[in-house]
């Protein structure tokens, strides 16, 4: 369950630019802080590259077997394999252990960090069990329609209360929620809103559209350590004594997700991959994909855990993808679940890419230190994937997503005929509406998403200070 964030490589860049140290407030989310079991940690992430800020982030703690092979095989391999000590450094590809936003054994998030510490102040009222059913225009200026009204309703209920907002209103839904409320307000693309009869207010063709996620694929191997976790998720006491280990004292196996390790990869530069398209990857230091390791059968996508055996897990994922779905409509019921299209694999980049991943891992399990208490087997369906036809098939049979999706209400220039809102984070075409999630990457990060979310809030929550003179 990783985080990463660039936001220590943006303070430098900022301090190198003649811009000075960023204030705590500007720039810095997150605390790098000691690991569950109180190790140390020294090569397996640095302190310098970190800031203060209220999230917790540590390096795994709890050492699993597979730790010290995923090391030693970095150090033999090298290259598009070496071992990359810290991914905050601003160099974001090579192999090296997960951060995961986490602290003393404990989840921490925008909930724990942010929210919880203010949530007695008399200007803040949090509405539980309750769901904004649409936004309301409230007038009109020369930017387009007003909409300063949040709808509120109930599942089951028909009831429905209003809340105007004195300034603006900050529309933080998420990927699939903030465009599904664009549309049942009459934001988006005029002729599909018109076909679901909803009256259309601002014609937004990118709403919904655009939708990006990191597609994966669980790669099994057979192996023949009987140290994995896989005999802990089948034996109900033994889960049980991890449970209460955790409950107790915030030690153990469920400190953390069992995938200590990772690699983010850059293609090789003659990769059929990349052949007559220009790089997707943001630059020569982030990744097209990445692997994580794990110790034990990780039951991704629709292939159960044998019954037996004992299984180390290669999630392979695709982090730079050019393929986009899309968010819809299905209905005007508020309380609907929309239509997700991911559309994950659907371009020649994004399953070469995913055919190299593979094959990545494989080398990976192949190298000598693997060799003397694993012996790993390709497993299922790998097994007979053995021709780059082969994986490409069993990448579109088991693919999942990493749940990091991002973009369907996409930041454009203000004065662009696409995109959803401008560099300061407004709704195009109306007024009284900003939207702060990761439905505004235009792109998706080559990263798990969470760290950039966290600096699109801080950067937003400057923006507002700003705007009001605060
Ligand atoms: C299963 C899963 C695992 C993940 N693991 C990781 C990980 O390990 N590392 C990582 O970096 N990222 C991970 N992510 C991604 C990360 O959680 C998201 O990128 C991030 O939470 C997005 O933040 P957000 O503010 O855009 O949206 P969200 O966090 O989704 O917040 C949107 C909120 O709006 C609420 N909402 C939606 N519609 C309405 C409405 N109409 N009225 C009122 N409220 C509404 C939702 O209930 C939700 O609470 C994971 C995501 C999932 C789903």
């Amino acid at each position: 369950d990783p985080m990463t964030f660039g936001i220590v490589g943006l303070a430098l860049r900022r301090i190198k630019a003649g811009l000075g140290t960023p204030s705590k407030s500007t720039i810095l989310s997150s605390s790098l802080v000691p690991p569950a079991d109180g190790h140390d940690f020294t090569g397996q992430a640095n302190p310098a590259v970190h800031g203060n800020g209220p999230v917790e982030v540590s390096v795994p703690g709890f050492s699993l077997p597979i730790d010290d092979l995923v090391v030693s095989t970095s150090n033999q391999l090298g290259g598009r394999f070496s071992f990359n000590v810290d991914f905050n450094s601003g160099k974001f590809v090579g192999v090296g252990f997960m951060q995961s936003s986490i602290g003393g054994g404990e989840r921490s998030s925008a909930a724990t960090a942010y929210l919880e510490p203010v949530e007695s102040r008399r200007n803040l009222d949090i509405l539980i069990n309750a769901q904004v059913t649409k936004l309301i225009q409230s007038g009109t200026s020369k930017s387009g329609p007003i909409f300063q009204v949040a709808e509120i309703g109930q599942p089951g209920s028909s009831k429905r209360w209003q809340v105007m907002a004195l300034k603006e209103v900050i529309l933080s839904a998420g990927v699939i929620g903030t465009p599904q409320l664009l549309l049942l307000s009459g934001i988006g693309p005029s002729a599909a809103l018109t076909s679901l009869q909803i009256t259309p207010l601002v014609d937004l063709p990118d709403v919904g559209t655009n939708l990006a996620d990191h597609p994966l694929v669980p790669n099994y191997f057979q192996v023949s350590s009987n140290g994995t976790w896989d005999d802990v998720l089948r034996n109900g006491d033994n889960f049980g004594a991890t449970l209460g280990l955790w409950q107790a004292s915030r030690q153990g196996l469920f400190v953390n997700s069992p995938g200590n390790t990772l690699a983010y990869t850059r293609l090789p530069a003659n990769s059929p991959a990349l052949a007559g398209i220009s790089d997707p990857a943001a630059g020569s230091r982030s990744a097209h994909t990445e692997l994580i390791f794990v110790d034990g059968f990780a039951p991704f996508g629709s292939v159960p855990q044998p019954a037996t055996g004992n299984f180390v897990t290669v999630l392979t994922a695709v982090v730079s993808p050019t393929s986009r779905g899309s968010v819809t409509l299905a209905s005007t019921d508020p309380f609907a679940k929309p239509l997700i299209n991911p559309s994950i694999l659907s371009t020649n980049f994004d399953i070469q890419a995913m055919v190299q991943a593979i094959k990545d891992a494989q080398t990976f399990l192949n190298a000598t230190p693997w060799q003397k208490d694993f012996k790993p087997v390709p497993f299922g369906d790998l097994a007979n994937a053995r021709t780059d036809t082969d994986k490409a098939s069993f990448a579109r049979q088991n693919s999942v997503t990493v749940n990091h999706p991002a973009g369907t209400a996409r930041m454009s220039p203000a004065n662009s005929n696409w995109g959803v809102v401008d560099s300061q984070l407004k709704l195009k075409g109306a007024q009284g509406v900003r939207i702060v999630d990761a439905s505004v990457f235009p792109v998706i990060p080559e990263c798990h998403i969470q760290g950039p979310v966290y600096i699109v809030a801080e950067r937003a929550a400057d923006l507002i200070k700003s705007a009001y003179g605060l």
